[in-house]
């Protein structure tokens, strides 16, 4: 799915009356009805619940009026509060006086607002993507008191207050929302850590905007869902061999951290490598081979961390981080990995570590190199703390373009930034994934996917961070968020390709 700015959904908009020979009301009716039948199926559950709707002046207050006006031919009665204005959208208008009469609607009055009863739920129609400015006066005392009242909220489209694609001023009055329900498709907004508190759960329901329009609009923000990675991932073909799918080369590993080669290795192989061969230092020689028997192991010269480079002839990519330390042999033996690869990298962890604090390595990183940090690391990786949410995706997208990598910044909603600065965003994975050794597995599955050359750079990465996410969720099922456990993801790695994996036409 396309994210889309504010001002290029109300292009979408446009577009669809034009293509669709629809007038503003008509499309605004979809939202409304989309919406009731969202809040349809949960208001069943507890008819008696009182309902509010705060509607401000411009569409987005329209689609408010319109929701009251469809839950009252369903039965329920809402209180609609309007926010006074100097001027109201034509469709808030039209709206309005398509109330029915015996529907209580009231301008709110600043000095007294509505008692609202803790069990109360609460429609956030005030202001949508039409913000802009944050909110003052009495729009942000109607939101602080929304917000302590102690009501569910859903807001409607966004959170009012909340800006779609750009940071708040700090201290700025928005709604904080339960529930967001917004239209057609995802705002970057929802995406971020710091609106958690404001955006809540959120969802999307279709209203049917022009799919040519937004087919052809050019985005730099993408979120990753299965019908975005449809097609991507090939099937098997019948006479495929082990060399089909790449012998991938795994450094990882140092005293103590052993597991973090396991744990990668695992998931390399569960992702379908052909051949994989880990190189550990000598501590880790018999772990690796009782641990994970499919896997060739290299040992070390040295006990406890890694000190020479494998020749790298053999291999179709090489993945390098996890668990390794950082000591000044394992840095030479990034350098020269660095300086000698020809073939595609995956570095994560203290690879990462390394490069931060010898920047001299960053200019060394081969075209296409697959980078998987937190933002710790991504941090460290770029020597300066982000300002926001916002701006470190800035930087992400300024750090793919220079070194003209795929850099991901690992999270809820793990980016991954290419080499032309776009983002993607994934939709897949679970808190029950913060858990030591989750990225070591992330490492292992996209080393598998760079290694097979039927894959792009980018779809390997996108196909990688979807089927992570997605073995977290089929794990979590069974083990609870609590119970998941890093090993878990590598064993549901396989099944979670499957689901991604193209089925063969019937004709
Ligand atoms: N494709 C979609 O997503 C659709 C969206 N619609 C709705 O339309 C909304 C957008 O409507 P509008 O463009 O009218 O935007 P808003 O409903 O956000 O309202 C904008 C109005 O508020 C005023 N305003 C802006 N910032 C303010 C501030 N800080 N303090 C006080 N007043 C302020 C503006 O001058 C303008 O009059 C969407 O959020 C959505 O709810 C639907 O009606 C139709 C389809
Ligand atoms: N709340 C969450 N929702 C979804 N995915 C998460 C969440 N928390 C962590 N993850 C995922 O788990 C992985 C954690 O990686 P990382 O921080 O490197 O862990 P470690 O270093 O312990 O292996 C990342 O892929 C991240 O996206
Ligand atoms: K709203």
């Amino acid at each position: 799915m396309k994210i889309l700015t504010a001002a290029q959904t109300s292009q979408a908009d446009q577009a669809t009356m034009q293509a669709q020979g629809i007038r503003s009301d008509e499309l605004m009716e979809r939202a409304a009805a989309a919406f009731c039948e969202w809040l349809l199926a949960r208001l069943a559950a507890d008819p008696a619940r009182p309902l509010h709707i705060f509607c401000g002046p411009g569409n987005n207050g329209g689609d408010g009026l319109a929701i009251a006006r469809r839950l009252y031919q369903e039965g329920f009665r809402a209180r609609v509060w309007l926010l006074p204005a100097s001027k109201y959208s034509a469709d808030f208008q039209l709206n309005r006086q398509r109330l029915p009469p015996e529907l209580v609607c009231q301008a709110l009055n600043p000095k007294r607002l509505p008692t609202l009863a803790p069990n109360a739920l609460v429609l956030d129609a005030l202001f949508g993507t039409g913000l802009s400015r944050p909110l003052s006066g009495t729009a942000a005392d109607v939101v602080q008191h929304l917000n302590s009242s102690g009501a569910c909220v859903v807001a409607v489209d966004i959170p009012s207050g909340l800006f779609a694609n750009s940071p708040q001023p700090p201290d700025s009055a928005v709604t904080r929302a339960r529930y967001t329900v917004s239209f057609e498709l995802p705002k970057l907004a929802f995406l971020l850590p710091q609106n958690a508190g404001w955006v809540g759960e959120w969802l999307v329901l279709p209203i049917g905007l022009d799919p040519t329009f937004i087919h052809n609009l050019p985005v730099d923000n993408f979120f990753v869902d299965a019908d975005f990675l449809a097609g991507r991932l090939p099937a098997r073909s019948k006479f495929s061999h082990k060399g089909t799918f790449g012998h991938a080369l795994l450094l990882a590993g140092s005293r103590g951290k052993i597991g973090a080669a396991v744990l990668a290795s695992k998931a390399c192989l569960r992702a379908g490598v052909g051949l994989l061969t880990v190189g550990v230092p000598a501590v880790g020689y018999g772990i690796v081979q009782t641990a994970v028997p499919e896997a060739m192991a290299l040992t070390d010269p040295a006990t406890d961390f890694v000190t020479e480079l494998p020749d790298l002839k053999p291999y179709a990519a090489v993945g390098i981080g996890p668990g390794l330390g950082q000591e000044d042999a394992t840095r030479e033996v990034l350098r020269q990995l660095l300086r000698k690869a020809t073939v595609p990298l995956v570095l994560d962890a203290d690879a990462l570590n390394l490069l931060g604090t010898n920047p001299d390595l960053l200019g060394l990183l081969p075209p296409d190199s697959l980078l998987t940090p937190h933002p710790k690391e991504f941090e460290r990786l770029v020597g300066q703390p982000a300002r926001d949410d916002y701006h470190r995706l800035e930087q992400l997208r300024a750090f793919a373009q220079q070194y003209r990598c795929y850099c991901v910044l690992k999270g809820a909603y793990t980016a991954l930034a290419t080499p032309d600065g776009t983002l993607y965003f994934n939709s897949t994975g679970n808190p029950g994934m913060a858990t030591g050794g989750s990225g070591d597995v992330l490492t292992g599955v996209l080393l598998a996917l760079r290694a097979d050359k039927r894959l792009s750079p980018l779809d390997a990465a996108l196909l990688g961070l979807y089927a992570h996410g997605r073995a977290g969720d089929l794990a979590a099922r069974e083990t609870g968020q609590a119970g998941l456990v890093a090993g878990d993801l590598a064993d549901f790695i396989g099944r979670a390709l499957q689901e991604l994996t193209a089925s063969t036409p019937l004709l």
